[in-house]
C-alpha cells in the first residue's frame, strides 16, 4: 500500500502498478463471485470482472428487464445466471449491489446463505451504517467488505472499455477469515478501479450521501436553476441562458477543470472573468456553507436514509418518482438543453 500525500495529508491508497490484476485473479481463484442485482452497479462490476478473467455469475429476479439485460450481456440462465437464491449459495463472495432499500427487503433470504468464510460485499456503506433502520447485521463469521466506485455504473463500464479507471474507495468492516483485506482489494482492482483509497462504512456513507445532494447533482442542479431562471427573468433567451450556465460549464470549462483544476482555470481566462470570478466565488461559498451543514446533518442523523427507504418502500414509488423526474425533464431549461445538445458540431 502506498503512502500518498494529497495537500498535505498521507493517506494509504493501493494502485494498480502495487497490486497488479494478475495478483487480483491469483487472489481470487478459487472464488465465485456471486452478483445479487444487475441495475446500474451490478452491470458495470460484473462485465468488468468477467473481462478481466474472475469467476463471475449473476443473481437477479425474474421476469425483470434487468434478468433480460444480463442474458443480453451474455449471461446464460443455469451455467451464469440464476435466481437471487441459487445465486448467493453458489458464491462465495456475494457482491449485494441491490438497491439499497431492496437490500433490506431480500435481507432475511440472503443472510441464510452467508456462510462461515464467505464474504459479503457491498457498494456502499449504507446497509451496515444505518443498520438500525436496515436490520441488516451480517454474521461474526464472514467477511464484510465495500469497494465503492466515485461514479456512475455506467462510466464505470465506459472507462473500462476505454482502457481507463475510475477510482473507488474500499473499507473493511468485518475481517474473519484473515483474507478479508486481499479479497477487498482483490475486488476493487477486479472491477476496474484505476486505484483505490481506503475508508470505512460510515465515512463511505456520509460522504456518499453528501456528495450527491450536494455538488454531483443537488446543489449543482440547484444552481444552474437559479442561474438559468435568473437570466430569463432578466430577459435573456432560452439558448444563451442555457449557453451561459450549462453548456458552457460541461462542454468547455469542466474538461479543462478536470484537467488542470480550477486554479488553472482562474489563471487562464480573461483578465474580466477572473476579476469576477475571484470576487464571487467566497460569497457562493458563504451562502451555501449552511445549506451544506444542514444537508450533512440530515445525513449524519439518518434522516436522509431514512427518507430514502420510506420513499422506495411506498406502493406508488414508481408513479410518484415519474412525476417528479418529469418536472425536470419537461422544465424549460432541460428541454433547451436537448436542443442544444443536437446542435452540437461533435454530432456530425
Ligand atoms: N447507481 C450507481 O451508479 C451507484 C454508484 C456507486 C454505488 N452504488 C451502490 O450500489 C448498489 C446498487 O445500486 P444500483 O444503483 O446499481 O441499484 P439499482 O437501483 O439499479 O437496483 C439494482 C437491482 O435491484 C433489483 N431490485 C430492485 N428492487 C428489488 C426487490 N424488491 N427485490 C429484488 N430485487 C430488486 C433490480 O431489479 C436491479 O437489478 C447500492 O448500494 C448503491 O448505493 C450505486
Ligand atoms: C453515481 C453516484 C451519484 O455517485 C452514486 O453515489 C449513486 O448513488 O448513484
Ligand atoms: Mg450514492
Ligand atoms: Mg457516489
Amino acid at each position: 500500500m502506498a503512502k500518498m500525500n494529497f495537500g498535505g495529508v498521507e493517506e494509504n491508497v493501493v494502485t494498480r502498478e502495487e497490486f497488479p490484476l494478475e495478483h487480483a485473479r491469483d487472489v481470487l481463484k478459487d472464488e465465485t463471485i456471486a452478483i445479487i442485482g444487475y441495475g446500474v452497479q451490478g452491470p458495470g462490476q460484473a462485465l468488468n470482472l468477467r473481462d478481466n478473467g474472475f469467476n463471475v455469475i449473476i443473481g437477479q429476479r425474474s421476469p425483470s428487464k434487468s434478468y433480460d439485460k444480463a442474458i443480453e450481456d451474455g449471461f446464460v440462465p443455469g451455467e451464469t445466471l440464476f435466481s437471487i437464491e441459487e445465486a448467493a449459495e453458489k458464491g462465495t463472495i456475494i457482491q449485494y449491489l441491490l438497491s439499497d432499500a431492496a437490500q433490506i427487503e431480500m435481507w432475511p433470504t440472503l443472510k441464510k446463505y452467508l456462510t462461515p468464510g464467505k464474504a459479503l460485499y457491498f457498494s456502499h456503506g449504507f446497509a451496515v451504517t444505518y443498520k438500525e433502520r436496515t436490520n441488516i447485521i451480517p454474521p461474526d463469521d464472514i467477511d464484510v467488505i465495500l469497494a465503492a466506485p466515485k461514479g456512475s455504473g455506467t462510466s464505470l463500464r465506459r472507462l473500462f472499455l476505454a482502457g481507463k479507471g475510475l477510482n473507488s474507495s474500499f473499507a473493511i468492516h468485518q475481517d474473519a477469515t484473515g483474507k478479508a483485506r486481499d479479497r477487498v482489494i482483490a475486488m476493487g482492482i477486479g472491477i476496474g478501479s484505476g486505484y483505490l483509497f481506503e475508508t470505512d462504512f460510515k465515512k463511505e456513507v456520509f460522504s456518499d450521501l453528501t456528495g450527491e445532494r450536494g455538488t454531483l447533482m443537488g446543489a449543482i442542479q440547484g444552481i444552474f436553476a437559479a442561474q438559468y431562471d435568473l437570466l430569463r427573468s432578466r430577459g435573456h433567451s432560452p439558448s444563451e441562458a442555457f449557453n451561459e450556465t450549462v453548456e458552457e460549464a460541461t462542454e468547455s470549462l469542466y474538461p479543462l477543470v478536470a484537467e488542470n483544476g480550477m486554479d488553472w482555470m482562474y489563471a487562464n481566462c480573461s483578465t474580466t472573468a477572473q476579476r469576477g470570478a475571484l470576487d464571487w466565488w467566497k460569497k457562493f461559498r458563504d451562502a451555501t456553507k449552511p445549506v451544506f451543514e444542514d444537508l450533512y446533518d440530515s445525513v449524519a442523523s439518518g434522516n436522509e436514509a431514512q427518507l430514502s427507504i420510506d420513499s422506495n418502500s411506498k406502493e406508488d414509488y414508481r408513479v410518484k418518482l415519474e412525476e417528479e423526474l418529469k418536472e425536470l425533464r419537461e422544465s424549460e431549461m432541460w428541454t433547451t438543453g436537448r436542443t442544444v445538445r443536437s446542435l452540437r458540431p461533435s454530432n456530425d
